[in-house]
């Protein structure tokens, strides 16, 4: 098994936005914040060692040769706890096309039941990040990162919040070519499958409870 590749992000910034989400007294709209602010984080490390292409400007003394991303990857948050993520990395990568993912675990088995594709037929060639704050069994991640690859995705990086080791050895098993992007990998999973300690459900911290 060929080690994931991933990706640690522990700032200072970084860690006190985690620990906002963390708390039980945050409410719905701090909690939204906090997501979006270390969305912001997550992405800029994201994109760290991404390839540029030269653009030709000129500054108003002299031409110079600026550089933009060369790929701008496809955003995919999968709903609903990733639609907290892609308003800040579209505002990140604001040349970045969307698509969108709609999966909601079953609460009895934490199996993912899909409910919505919506994405780009051929991804030949397309970095994909997908957006979601928890991966906890990395059920819902899987279902989604085999969407892709049937796309013909081969460069897809998941950014998360918060990790289960359950869920990164998921992934890793899978052996698909993606990358974790996280702020945390936490000590494991509960009886109901909730990342401990974690943050609780990362949807219904934003929107309140289905
Ligand atoms: O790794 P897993 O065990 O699959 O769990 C992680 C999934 O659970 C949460 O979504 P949820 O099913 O609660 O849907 P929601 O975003 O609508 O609340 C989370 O946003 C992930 O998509
Ligand atoms: O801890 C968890 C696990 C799955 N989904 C969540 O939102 N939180
Ligand atoms: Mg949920």
């Amino acid at each position: 098994m060929v080690a994931m590749e991933r990706l640690i992000v522990d700032h200072p910034l970084a860690a006190a936005r985690l620990t906002t989400m963390r708390d039980e007294t945050t409410d719905n709209a701090g909690f939204r914040a906090a997501l979006s602010d270390l969305t912001q984080m997550l992405i800029y490390e994201a994109l760290a060692g991404a390839p540029r292409a030269d653009v030709q400007i000129s500054t108003p003394l002299v031409p110079h040769t600026g550089s933009r991303l060369a790929k701008p990857p496809l955003l995919v948050p999968v709903l609903r706890a990733g639609l907290g993520m892609v308003e800040q990395a579209h505002a990140m990568v604001p040349e970045a096309r969307v698509g969108f993912v709609g999966i909601a675990r079953d609460e009895e088995t934490a199996q993912p039941v899909p409910y919505l594709e919506s994405l780009p037929e051929d991804l030949s060639g397309l970095p994909v990040f997908v957006l979601d704050p928890m991966l906890a069994t990395g059920g819902s991640m899987l279902h989604t990162i085999e969407l892709l690859v049937a796309r013909n995705a081969t460069d897809i990086t998941a950014v998360c919040v918060v990790a289960a080791p359950q869920g990164v050895e998921l992934l890793e098993k899978a052996g698909h070519p993606c990358r974790l992007v996280v702020a945390a990998i936490d000590e494991g999973l509960d009886d109901a499958n909730y990342i401990v300690p974690g943050l609780g459900d990362a949807g219904d911290r934003q929107f309140g409870p289905r």
